[in-house]
């Protein structure tokens, strides 16, 4: 019997896996092989863990269209880049590799907009703030906070010249997008936010709830 005949014909092998990761090294761009234990690929990790976090905020936003939504996809865009960036080590790869893997400064002059847009909306903070504030707004504080260590494992590739400078600053005036992103969402949805507040009496709770009202 040919295949053709054949009432359940083994599906084509998927290109999805390779199997050369199998044995614990994986390839950069410019295709260097190196252990996965490697900071490049735990930097690339968190990077990718990032990008899931957004998935999970934007897919609250998107239910209470508080006009975050498009942001957070572009910003999941951008940390393509900034992954092609951290791939492509700085002091070991092509002239072409590099150019094509150049991350734009000015993509941190856009969030600094956003940042400055959402902020001039917010009433002004005079306490920590416990992540609250409903669904938008919590998954936003998780990116912010993973975004944080996106920060910590990329700044040694920055400091040791593998990634650009540029992408060290935008991680970390990412994290203070989703800060007043989440801020942002509490308030467009109404919701408490929880603020720590230090207290003499510690017979009495640090708790301060507060809903956000428009500035
Ligand atoms: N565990 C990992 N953490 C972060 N980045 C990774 C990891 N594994 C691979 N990568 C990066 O993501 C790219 C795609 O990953 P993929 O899983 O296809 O690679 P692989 O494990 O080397 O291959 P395969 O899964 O086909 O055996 C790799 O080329 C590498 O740059």
């Amino acid at each position: 019997m040919t295949d053709d005949n054949n009432p359940n014909p083994k599906p084509k092998k998927s290109n999805v896996y390779t199997r050369t990761g199998d044995k614990g090294k994986s390839s950069l761009y410019n295709g260097e092989r190196r252990s996965k234990t490697d900071d490049i690929f735990n930097a690339l990790g968190t990077v990718d863990e990032l990008s899931s976090c957004i998935g999970i905020a934007n897919h609250y936003c998107k239910k209470v269209e508080n006009g975050l939504e498009d942001k957070l996809v572009e910003i999941q865009c951008k940390l393509i880049e900034v992954g092609s960036n951290i791939a492509t080590p700085r002091n070991s790869s092509h002239t072409s590799k590099l150019s094509f893997t150049s991350f734009d400064e000015e993509n941190v002059n856009l969030l600094e907009a956003w940042i400055d847009n959402l902020d001039s909306q917010l009433p002004p903070l005079k306490n920590f703030i416990l992540p609250s504030g409903g669904e938008s707004a919590v998954f936003l504080h998780q990116c912010r906070s993973v975004c944080r260590r996106a920060e910590r494992v990329t700044v040694p590739l920055v400091e040791a010249e593998v990634a650009e400078q540029s992408v060290g600053k935008y991680l970390n005036r990412l994290s203070d997008f989703f800060f007043v992103a989440a801020r942002y969402a509490a308030m467009f949805e109404k919701q408490i936010e929880n603020y720590y507040e230090q207290r003499r009496d510690d017979k009495e709770s640090n708790l301060v709830k507060r809903e956000l009202s428009k500035q």
